[in-house]
Formats: C-alpha cells, structure tokens, sequence
C-alpha cells in the first residue's frame, strides 16, 4: 500500500441535546478526522478528543499539532506502512493515544478498503449486530431524567447509564429504579468525580443491583479503586484509567476493577483495543464498548469492535440521533435495540460529501 498523503479536516456538530458529565457539559461538537489517501483507496479516521483536556490531557488543537510535527511525518519517513504498523513507527511519541488512533483508523480504513476486507471480520467479530446502551447526562431535576430514561427505553435501547458526580448519585438512581423497575440493566459513570473519602456514600448504590460503577476515581488512582472495590458490592469499571493492554493488565492483577470499557480513542487504536479484549478475556474480565459522541465514522468501528466476543455487556454504542439530528454518514438507526455491524470493506461507511462540507469548519492536505 503507498501512502500519497492525509487530510486532517475539522468539522463543527450541534449536538441534539447538551450531554452534562461531571466534567463540564458539551452542546457542540469540534471533531478532527483524518483521512488516509493511497494509490487505489482512501480511509477514515475519527480523533475522540474534545476541544479541552478535560475527559484526558488530549484536546483538539493538540491533536492538530501532535499529528502535523510529529506523527503524519514520522510515517512519512517509514517504509511499507500498513494499519498494522503504523503504531510501531509512532511508538517513540509518548501519549497522544487519541491522535494515534485517528491516524492508525485512517491507515487501516485505507488498506482494508484496498483489499475488499470488514474491519469487524479483521478485529475477529462474531455478531452480525450488537446490543446498545445509552449513555444518560446528568439532568437538571429527577423528573427530567426520568423523562429521558424513559425515552431511551422505548427507543429499545437495552442498558441505561447515569452520569454521577457528588450531589447528583443515589438519589436519580433510586428515582430510576423505583420508576422503572429492577429489570432495566443500569449502571453509572462517574468520570473521576469522586474520592476513596466517598468509599461510604457510594456503598449506598449497592442497593440498587447496578451492572458497575465506572471510574468513579481519579484515573492514575489504580490502588485507590483496588481499595474501594473491595469496599462496594457494585463491580468496578475502569475507563480513563485504561490506557493500553499494559495498563489493563496492572489494573485487573491489582484487584482495581472487574469490567473494563474499551474506548479505542483512549487506548491508541483498535489494534490495541483487540489487545485489550484479548487480555480480559484470558482473565475473565467483562468488556464493553465505550463513547466519545461519534460521528458515523468512528461509530461504525466501534459497532465493529463491539461485536468481538468478550463484549458481554452493552457498550455506548447509541444511534447516530442519541447526539446529531444530522449524521455525516448513513445514520445508525436502532433496530429492536440493536445496531448492525457493517459489512463493508474497511469500517463500512463513509462521510456524505454534502453533509461533510456543510460541517467542514477547516481543512489541511499533507502530503508524504
Ligand atoms: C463527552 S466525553 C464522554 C465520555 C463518556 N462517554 C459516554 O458517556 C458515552 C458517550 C457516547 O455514547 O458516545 C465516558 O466517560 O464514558
Ligand atoms: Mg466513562
């Protein structure tokens, strides 16, 4: 495969509805992609990282910078790069996993749209579609939540999940499961909110039979969530905290967490999220696939991945209209609470040149 050159493109999304998360509320979105040109194919990548540092240290603008010093010209100097090494030659960057992913998806997209090959079949899917879950922000009264739980779950979607941070916890997961019932799978993201000093206080949501709690410490806080863990009955899911198969391993061999959810963005890649399966598999670690508000791009490879084996819960893998009323690919509608996973060359998709340039905010072409 040979590369000619990449195109970072910035488009600018509203979002359907402002999602609030213990970091900050988002009402719009500013997304890099990356695309991958060679001699017969070009691909698609999707950079997940928000305008701040506020989720991790990677934002937008860094990704711009980190991508167009350093990284797109560290493959232009490397012979023969192809989806499987283009992480090894950005290995001697340290960080900027979200702007490696991006560019690694787009590499891969590109040479498995050159040889006719679905990335789930690639990854090693087994489902031909997977069960979603919703990802719910934290609302402004209990009465509003419910009001949108209850919208999600006529949608179909199959697993609810909560935003916490302190002050909004115990008591909209009581009001939901006193609504709704015990059935409902239900679980909670508190992005870091919350300290071992809350270990007692989020004791009480082991009342309400969650499927997890997820990240409720700092993410370098490893030991901290090793030692709640064995104060709450609800499993503990780690996200921020899990930033490669390295990583995830120190993690479950410390006792820090028993779901892991997979974010390839977080992670550096999906070459490395399949890692990351692969290991909490061996170990008996349930896995989900996670979100960061994607486009159609990135929503299709995570549909993909989503759909590997050890994806035993369901992931933040919502329909394109949970958070845009216009999606810059085919929309991903819910089918019976499902998505199908694409069956196309490469992720399977690609943007809509019209809806691409109406979003298109900037746009650089690099070439190698
Ligand atoms: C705005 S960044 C969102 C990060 C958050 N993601 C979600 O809650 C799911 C978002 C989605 O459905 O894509 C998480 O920490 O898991
Ligand atoms: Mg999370």
């Amino acid at each position: 495969m040979k590369l000619t050159g990449f195109e970072l493109r910035r488009i600018g999304l509203p979002l359907a509805a402002p999602f609030r998360t213990s970091f900050g509320t988002q009402t719009h979105r500013d997304i890099l992609l990356v695309r991958a040109v060679t001699g017969d194919a070009e691909g698609w990548g999707e950079c997940v990282t928000l305008p701040d540092p506020l989720y991790s240290e990677e934002y937008v603008d860094g990704a711009v910078d980190v991508l167009t010093r350093f990284l797109i010209p560290a493959l232009a100097g490397a012979d023969d790069v192809d989806g499987a090494r283009v992480a090894t030659v950005l290995a001697p960057f340290k960080g900027h996993r979200m702007a490696k992913a991006a560019l690694e998806m787009a590499v891969l997209d590109a040479e498995l749209k050159e040889l006719g090959r679905p990335l789930a079949r690639e990854l090693g899917a087994v489902h031909p579609r997977v069960p979603c879950g919703v990802s719910v922000g934290i609302m402004d009264s209990v009465p509003q939540l419910l009001d949108a739980v209850g919208g999600y779950l006529e949608q179909g979607y199959v697993r609810v999940k909560l935003k916490i941070e302190p002050g909004w916890d115990v008591a909209p997961v009581r009001a939901v499961r006193n609504r709704f019932g015990g059935e409902v799978l239900l679980q909670v993201d508190a992005n870091t909110a919350y300290t071992l000093a809350d270990a007692r206080h989020l004791a009480q949501l082991d009342a309400f039979d969650l499927l997890l709690i997820e990240q409720p410490l700092e993410e370098d806080d490893i030991l901290g969530h090793a030692q709640l863990a064995r104060q709450l009955s609800t499993p503990v899911c780690l996200d921020e905290s899990i930033t490669s198969a390295r990583t995830a391993a120190a993690a479950i061999s410390l006792g820090a967490c028993s779901v892991i959810n997979i974010k390839p963005g977080r992670v550096g890649g999906y070459l490395e999220a399949r890692r990351i399966h692969d290991l909490c598999v061996a170990h008996g670690v349930a896995v989900w696939c996670g979100g960061m508000l994607e486009t159609g791009i990135g929503r299709a490879a995570n549909v993909a991945l989503a759909a590997l084996p050890g994806f035993t819960l369901p992931g933040d893998t919502s329909a394109s209209d949970r958070y845009y009323r216009t999606d810059i690919t085919s929309p991903f509608v819910l089918d019976d609470g499902y998505l199908d996973v694409p069956a196309g060359a490469g992720i399977g998709v690609e943007p809509l040149a019209e809806e691409l340039d109406a979003t298109t905010t900037w746009t650089q072409w690099i070439p190698l």
